[in-house]
């Protein structure tokens, strides 16, 4: 195979995963019964070709000796059935593909290995599902990837703002600029929209190289041809090199790429120009039936889906073929036949200021290793982005005050003006109890609600090198921690004057003071949860478990002697604890006193009395307030840490 320089070019590609013991001693006993089984045999060329599913010494195949190229200016597919190695192939090449499993071969960009440094600001990455915020329309989705990816130094608020609009008239996107992504709920653009979108945000900065994973999933033909036309377009205009894996596409589709690679049990079967691939099979006695689509008959020929010894021999034939003589046989139908449209002395066209751009991309490649935007202009951009979410979702603002109205009927009703009886005394107690815990449990719900999407575009965004996992943190506390205040503060306020808890200014405010601080240890477990555990599911198990043991081990329920000395921490570090007994405190401190019949049994007289009863006067209001904040910055240390490392986009390049 004659490889330029330029571009990605990988060399007998590897990939191996250990098996389960199980499956890797019935790999071996099928094994000793028909040696044929797991034999691996290797051509010439370091192709590897084999006759089984792939298995050997406990290790099951994936990839075994591919190789290709995709230069600058080039459009490339890896094709493939189901399960035959291209999602793996797209994963190796980007550097997405997992630790467990052994990776062997050569892969360079440009002549060079991939560097780590620079790496993740050259190729751009178009997943499968396409993960957009559904609030934000296409233009702004576009222009804040734009304002992340686009270096300050070599880019003015209006330069990018030209790229920004570039980027949307090259992916035809200018209709729809304007409208909402959609969520779940609301119907936002079209699903080819949203593929372009999702490649608007790669596109729009300086990548060299454009990966995707399967971008015509879900659309239709139209939308499906229309997505690949615009990329080779784009591919040439701008010179980039554009690797895609694609599941069937059709024949006008398969015509538009430089060349194809097809994928069989993890081996090349073809890799050149799509017109050359109908020569090619021919030649083997395989040339298309008509009436079929090439690109179908190309795929499913190379899998023994008949389960047959012909089939498999069929298949068998093509690899080995392929690893014999298919370059050679491509290499001299270009000589005989050469290809009217070679990109070969394609030059870049003005769509976008070739000069400046090419200026901008050395600086760029200069500049690589550090992060496009300064910190503080990161944390401004995200910080804007989750408020602009956070008004435009109204299920949000009507939910919260909804709740807030359901709670002051149902917790301010059900305490309503109580009085100095023994009866009111202990619904005191109750009251005091209730409502932080109501804190905890509908804030930390509604609190990690919405991370788990967000921390996969997280996960993408900094795939790409666009900011650091402290500003989008940040971001997120900035408008969490003000905006649960407002909204729950007004719940506090009602329900503290319906309830009659102690008149005058210094209770009410420490009041106040102290529902807001467990407030926070509520957002800090929000957080922590929603930070650390990647799925809603989980999410949903971990929360209440979290604050019912919070609930159980911090409050009246079980006093402080009755709980064993194995589970005493857990009393320490729940925050209900501290704002139970501070509030506690400021309720039945001072010289409170409570009306006890004549010949009652047992009466709490004055607040003390309650107080020592329930062992609540350990710490101080101020040192339970201490404790409130500490234990929510350590919820809010959890939180940072699970996205830091949990959400950590991983690279693994050898
Ligand atoms: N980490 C892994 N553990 C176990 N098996 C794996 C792993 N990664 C890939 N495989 C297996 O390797 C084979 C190739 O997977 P891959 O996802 O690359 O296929 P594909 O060609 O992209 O298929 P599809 O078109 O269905 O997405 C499949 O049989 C898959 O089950």
């Amino acid at each position: 195979m004659s490889l330029s320089a330029s571009g990605l070019r990988w060399e007998n590609l590897r990939y191996s995963i250990p098996l389960p013991k199980k499956a890797a001693a019935e790999a071996r006993a099928r094994a000793a019964v028909d040696p044929t089984d797991s034999t691996l045999e290797k051509s010439e060329t370091g192709n590897v070709q084999t006759s089984d599913s792939g298995i050997d010494a406990g290790m099951r195949h994936i990839l075994r000796g591919i190789s290709g190229e995709v230069r600058r200016g080039e459009m490339v597919a890896i094709l493939g059935a189901s399960g035959a190695g291209k999602t793996t192939a797209l994963n190796a090449l980007s550097t997405r593909i997992g630790k467990t499993g052994e990776l062997g071969g050569t892969i360079t960009f440009d002549g060079k290995p991939r560097n780590p440094a620079s790496w993740k600001r050259t190729v751009g990455y178009v997943e499968q599902d396409d993960q957009l915020f559904g609030l934000l329309s296409v233009r702004e989705t576009i222009e804040y990837a734009a304002s992340l990816r686009l270096p300050a130094k070599l880019f003015s608020e209006a330069d990018k703002q030209a790229r920004v609009d570039t980027t949307i008239k090259s992916l035809r996107l200018e209709k729809a600029q304007h409208t909402r992504i959609g969520t779940p709920g609301a119907r936002g653009v079209s699903g080819g929209e949203r593929k372009r979108t999702s490649i608007a945000v790669e596109l729009v900065s300086d990548v060299s190289l454009l990966m995707l994973d399967e971008p015509t999933s879900g659309l239709d033909a139209f939308a499906a041809a229309n997505a690949i036309e615009l990329l080779k377009n784009i591919s040439r205009e701008r010179q980039i090199a554009v690797l895609m894996t694609i599941h069937q596409p059709s024949f006008a589709v398969l015509s538009l790429f430089d060349k194809i690679s097809l994928l069989a049990r993890g081996a090349v079967y073809y890799n050149g120009p799509p017109h050359i691939a109908e020569a090619w099979f021919e030649s083997l006695g395989y040339g298309t039936p008509k009436g079929v689509s090439p690109p179908d008959h190309y795929i499913t020929m190379a899998e023994a889906f008949e389960k047959t010894p012909e089939a498999e021999a069929r298949v068998l034939g093509l690899l080995s073929a392929w690893a014999e003589r298919g370059e050679a046989f491509v290499a001299s139908y270009e000589k005989d036949y050469p290809a009217s449209s070679s990109i070969d002395g394609h030059s870049p066209s003005n769509t976008i200021d070739a000069k400046r751009d090419v200026e901008q991309h050395a600086g760029a490649e200069r500049d690589q290793a550090s992060w496009p935007t300064p910190w503080h202009k990161e944390l401004a951009i995200l910080t804007h982005r989750v408020w602009l979410q956070l008004i435009r979702d109204k299920s949000v603002l009507f939910a919260g005050i909804g709740q807030t109205v359901a709670l002051c009927i149902f917790i301010g009703f059900a305490y309503f003006r109580l009085g100095n009886s023994q009866s009111d005394v202990l619904a005191r107690v109750g009251a005091l109890f209730i409502v932080p815990v109501n804190a905890a449990f509908a804030v930390t719900f509604a609190t990690y609600a919405p991370f788990p999407l967000e921390r996969s575009i997280i996960i993408r965004e900094r795939s790409g090198g666009q900011y650091r996992t402290t500003s989008a943190y940040l971001a997120k506390m900035l408008v969490t921690l003000p905006s649960t205040v407002v909204s729950t503060i007004v719940y506090y306020i009602v329900i503290y004057w319906m309830i009659g808890f102690r008149a005058g200014a210094g209770p009410f405010f420490i009041w106040i003071g102290i529902t807001q601080l467990q407030v926070l240890s509520a957002i800090g477990q929000g957080f922590a949860i929603g930070c650390a555990v990647p799925s809603i599911t989980l999410a949903g198990v971990l929360a209440p478990l979290v604050n019912v043991v919070a609930m159980l081990f911090g409050s009246s329920l079980l006093p402080l002697s009755s709980i064993p000395p194995w589970f005493i921490w857990l009393h320490w570090i729940s925050p209900l604890s501290y704002s139970f007994a501070a509030l506690a405190q400021n309720e039945f401190g001072g010289d409170r006193t409570f009306e006890c019949s004549a010949g009652a049994a047992q009466c709490y007289r004055t607040g003390a009395d309650v107080l020592a009863q329930y062992d609540l006067q350990r710490f101080g209001i101020g040192a339970c307030a201490g404790f409130l904040v500490l234990l929510s910055s350590a919820y809010f240390i959890l939180g940072y840490i699970g996205l830091r490392f949990g959400g950590h986009p991983r690279f693994r390049y050898a």
